[in-house]
């Protein structure tokens, strides 16, 4: 891509370099507080052990998760079940990504957000004013075949591990390839952590029935690579605002540089990475499919819980793909703010993986819930129309959901 090796941050960046470029400098009363971080162990992000999923402490586990899903949205998670050397192989994938020539680099490139597979900076720019600290490369990747082929195939090892398949692969890349959403097997290690965050949060008798059941062909998965390179002064800048995933859950992996943080009781508190464990973030929206019935529920999850207490899952509306969303300023199951800081000393990298709706749901209150007392509080919208607002609304502060809100 012409004229586009200075778009790329870590392009830009000059060792040494004493200061930092304008357009990255946040006015002072947008800067991260850095001295007003509460460090993880005081505050307790939930960690939870999922290693008795599947045996009698079941019960146990899930309901861990759902009480992590009421009162924090954002907890980790250890012993998943994928191996050490396979969670430290994305982690390299990713560096070696981002170490490639220039040239290469950039045939990825775009600053369009509607491309399936690019590699961009910052996080919109085509409208910010204010750049973010970060290069990113972002794949989408459910269904796999729909997408693998415009992965990179540098490093080489990039494609393989990806593709490798349970029936073919070596054990380590099998499991490698779980982290990745697709097709061929690749989902299911973390289909049990999906599927458990979404029983576990939404456990009213019933509720569970179908929970991405099968030939659930609506959810997509987009997965992300981001590169925060040192920067001269960390406290003037992000690498990611404050801002809420728009998606249903994340599954977030960090290197071993603490600088995400969560808004918990007002305060931001580090999370600080622990070996062998993965995040997960509740995002803004929840699938939720019945089994043999054509209709989809997309809850907004900051009411999914009292929305299941509410709505007989039968007096949905079959015909609408009906989905339920509601105000999230005072509900306890809001989707969490969270931002990514940068450091002086090194870069950072983070892997996420984003479980989403399919562009075309219909998200929009459920109605048993509307009537004169109880008007809707939000617009019904596709998903797609959601996550376009949302890269155009561009991490600005509030909630990407005001934009669907109507007047009261
Ligand atoms: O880099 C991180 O730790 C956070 C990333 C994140 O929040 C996102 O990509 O939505
Ligand atoms: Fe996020």
């Amino acid at each position: 891509m012409a004229g586009s090796l200075r778009l790329l941050l870590s392009d830009m960046v000059v060792h040494g370099r004493s200061t930092l470029p304008s357009q990255y400098v946040r006015p002072i009363s947008d800067c991260p507080n850095v001295s007003d971080v509460i460090h993880a162990t005081d505050a307790k992000i939930p960690l939870i052990d999922l290693a008795g999923i599947n045996g009698a402490d079941r019960h146990n586990v899930v309901e861990a998760i759902g009480q992590a899903c009421q009162t924090d949205g954002f907890f980790q998670i250890k012993n998943h079940g994928i191996p050490k050397t396979v969670v430290e192989g994305m982690l390299l994938v990713a560096q070696e990504f981002f170490q490639l020539p220039t040239d290469e680099r950039l045939k990825y490139y775009s600053d369009d957000p509607k491309k399936s597979t690019r590699l961009s900076t910052s996080f919109n720019v085509r409208i910010e004013r204010v750049s973010n600290w970060r290069d990113f490369l972002r794949l989408h990747c459910y269904p796999l075949e729909d997408f693998a082929h415009e992965w990179p195939s540098n490093p080489p090892s990039f494609w393989c591990v990806q593709l490798y398949r349970y029936d073919s692969a070596p054990h380590s890349f099998s499991e490698f390839s779980s982290l990745y959403g697709g097709g061929g097997g690749v989902l299911e290690p973390c289909e049990g952590v999906r599927s458990e965050v979404a029983r576990g949060h939404l456990r009213e008798p019933g509720a569970s029935e179908g929970l991405y059941g099968e030939g659930d062909g609506e959810a997509s998965a987009a997965h992300g690579r981001q590169l925060l390179p040192a920067v001269p002064d960390p406290g003037l800048t992000y690498g990611l605002p404050g801002h809420k995933d728009p998606n249903a859950i994340t599954i977030l992996l960090q290197d071993d540089i603490a600088r995400l943080q969560v808004l918990k009781n007002g305060k931001w508190v580090a999370v600080n990475p622990i070996p062998d464990t993965l995040i997960i973030n509740i995002g803004d929206q929840i699938q939720h499919k019945y089994r043999g019935h054509e209709r989809v529920v997309f809850h907004y999850i900051p009411r999914a819980y009292a929305l299941h207490k509410l709505v007989p899952h039968r007096e949905a509306n079959p015909r609408l793909m009906l989905c339920g969303m509601q105000v999230l300023s005072n509900d306890r199951y809001a989707s969490v703010l969270h931002r990514a800081l940068v450091n002086s000393s090194r870069e950072r990298i983070s892997v996420p993986t984003f479980y989403c709706p399919s562009p075309e749901a219909l998200i929009g209150p459920p109605l048993a819930l509307v009537n004169e007392e109880h008007p809707a509080a939000y617009r019904s919208f596709t998903y797609g129309e959601y996550y376009q607002k949302f890269w155009n609304w561009g991490l600005a502060t509030g909630s990407c959901l005001d934009m669907f809100r109507l007047s009261p």
